[in-house]
């Protein structure tokens, strides 16, 4: 098994995924892992909303609402898993909300991660609808709670070459204070 460097090396975003789909069950030994994540305050300032079958379509009206349009997009349909992260802010005087994002984002970073390494194909999306109105009470969004965005979440196809993303050079991304 593959390292936490191996797998972060290996893991590339899967724009085209078959209909195979972790379950439910399988789904939350990763989240539970991926919840794993340093959190200031330990304040799980995040949740997760899965999206399988007709649920997509409710998505897909929702984001069509958001432009304007009647019917129903077909975007969430291209996977048969949708993950949608939200950041869920917590009261606190001590972590501002910058932070409770970067541990929602942080998580789902993670949780991406750990869904390749286990060989399943997944892409963050976003789109200009994320943080519309009609996308948020389709989520049942509270009043403290924004979206980041949905994992989208499926088989690797069988039939894709084998692609490593051109290296990072981490030598320009790293300096001494000026
Ligand atoms: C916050 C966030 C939003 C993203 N939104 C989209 C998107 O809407 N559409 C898309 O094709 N990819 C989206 N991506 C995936 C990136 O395009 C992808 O990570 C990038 O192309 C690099 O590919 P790689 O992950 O295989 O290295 C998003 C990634 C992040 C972190």
């Amino acid at each position: 098994m593959p390292g936490a460097l191996d797998a972060a090396l290996a893991r590339r975003s899967w724009s085209k995924v078959t209909d195979a789909a972790p379950t439910h069950d399988e789904l939350l030994q990763f989240v539970a892992a991926a919840g794993r994540v340093a959190d200031h305050s330990s304040l799980r300032p995040w949740r997760l909303i899965e999206l399988r079958g007709e649920d997509r379509e409710r998505l897909g009206r929702a984001i069509n609402k958001a432009q304007g349009d009647k019917g129903v997009s077909s975007k969430p349909l291209r996977a048969p898993l949708l993950i949608a992260v939200v950041a869920s802010y917590r009261k606190s005087h001590k972590v501002p909300r910058w932070e409770q994002e970067a541990v929602a984002s942080g998580v789902a970073h993670m949780l991406s991660l750990l869904l390749d390494e286990a060989g399943w194909g997944v892409i963050w999306r976003t789109g200009h609808y994320t943080r519309a109105k009609a996308v948020a009470k389709a989520h049942g969004l509270k009043k403290n709670e924004e979206l980041l965005g949905w994992l989208y979440v499926g088989g690797k196809p069988a039939s894709s070459r084998p692609e490593r993303r051109k290296a990072v050079d981490a030598r320009p991304f790293v300096s001494r204070m000026p």
